[in-house]
């Protein structure tokens, strides 16, 4: 055992020191989010707590580095749980951040009190740890959504990692006063193999996800309107492709701002665009969820309402336009009021083309642009209201 502890402790150090260091090299190169730092500190840490344990055991001085080792090896699962709340963006402190700091404070204060007896701190600092390293799962990576490979990954690794913790916490803690310098270098040797096996899962697994939610940004950027914040028309257009094809009658309601010219003329252009972003506004708010809004262009927008009846559809068309009718948009001293005409069409299920219904929609709003406006039609039939 003894000859085989100092290798298998030095091929696990020697690991997390070079993923620190490759974190710290990605932080170089992504110096907008500490993220990197955090987690190039917990590598540093863990390797700082299993070398101090290590010597703690050798040279037998319990007393002087098994608290450090314990403080360190704490310390740094904190660190692995501050880098991922980093790289989700949340540059305020959450309500998690603080539990979790509440959480590390009385963690360092269970450390210093089970110093005292000596024979139980590494059982306690397994066991801190591993409820670190689930309250790091439980707040980040259950409500992914996207990258959902690569987070079930890191949660795989984290959970394993806990439970060994766990495990080892509770057997030390079983065994206090047999526990023989063996065992303690068996302890040692499981937990570095097993953060080896995260820190390295991390390693890989973390600047994946970075990536993908970097895409998912520019993807998101380049599909929104700057202006409205609803899908651009390409956008919009690509994912009508999809959404057509869904289960069940679709409708397509078109929506044209009534006189939208002699709101720029009389009011400015700047004023023309908040009046496009109000009305926006207005569209979202009565959609569900997988509907899709779009901006077609100038003043011209469109929604796509997948498995819906007529009756529904014309009741959210309905109160798209009373919405709009009764919205009072404040511009300097001016109080703007517009309204919009509405055209319907419905395609039936299996008869999914797009455009024949955006001929069929885009004549009823004609057809309600030519009743007088602020009203809604449906395809060929008469003006509703
Ligand atoms: N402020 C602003 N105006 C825009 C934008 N895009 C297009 N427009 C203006 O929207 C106006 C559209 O005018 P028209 O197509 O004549 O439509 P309208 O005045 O609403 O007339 P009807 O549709 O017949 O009721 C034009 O003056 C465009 O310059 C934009 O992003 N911001």
């Amino acid at each position: 055992m003894e000859q085989v502890l100092p290798f298998g402790v030095a091929i696990a150090i020697a690991s997390n020191l070079m993923v620190c260091l490759y974190f710290v090299m990605l932080n170089r190169y992504h110096q907008e989010n500490p993220a990197y730092l955090f987690w190039a500190s917990s590598c540093g840490l863990f390797s700082l707590g299993a070398s101090s344990l290590f010597a703690a055991y050798h040279f037998e001085r319990y007393v002087l580095l098994v608290p450090l080792a314990s403080i360190a090896l704490f310390t740094a699962c904190y660190c692995l749980f501050i880098g991922l709340n980093r790289f989700e963006l949340t540059s305020s402190p959450t309500k998690q951040q603080k539990q979790i700091n509440k959480f590390y404070v009385i963690g360092l204060a269970v450390i210093a009190a089970s110093s005292m007896y000596p024979h139980t701190l590494n059982g306690v600092t397994c066991l801190l740890m591993a409820a670190s390293l689930l309250l790091t799962e439980g707040c980040f990576c259950r409500r992914r959504t996207h990258a959902f490979v690569g987070y079930t990954a890191l949660r795989i690794a984290l959970f394993v990692h806990a439970a060994v913790m766990f495990l080892q916490g509770m057997i030390l803690l079983y065994q206090p006063v047999t526990m023989s310098i063996q065992l303690s270098g068996t302890w040692i040797q499981i937990m570095l193999l097993t953060h080896l096996l995260m820190t390295m899962s991390t390693a890989l697994i973390l600047p994946m996800l970075q990536l993908t939610r970097k895409q998912l940004h520019w993807e998101r950027l380049a599909n929104t309107d700057e202006l409205t914040r609803v899908l651009t028309r390409r956008a919009f257009l690509k994912k009508v492709e999809r959404s057509l094809t869904s289960t069940g009658k679709t409708a397509l309601l078109m929506i044209d701002i009534d006189h939208f010219k002699h709101i720029n003329d009389n009011y400015g252009h700047q004023a023309g665009d908040v009046v496009l972003k109000k009305v926006a506004g207005s569209l979202q708010t009565y959609v569900r969820r997988q509907d899709v809004v779009g901006r077609l262009g100038g003043e011209e927008f469109a929604i796509l309402l997948p498995a819906i009846t007529d009756k529904e559809a014309k009741s959210i068309a309905d109160r798209i336009l009373t919405s709009v009718a009764n919205l009072e948009i404040g511009v300097d001293e001016h109080i703007i009021n517009v309204t919009v005409s509405i055209g319907v069409a419905f395609s039936q299920q299996g008869e999914e083309n797009w455009d024949r219904l955006y001929s069929y929609a885009d004549s009823a709003l004609y057809q309600a642009k030519r009743g007088g406006r602020n009203g809604i039609a449906v395809q060929s039939d008469s003006l509703l209201i």
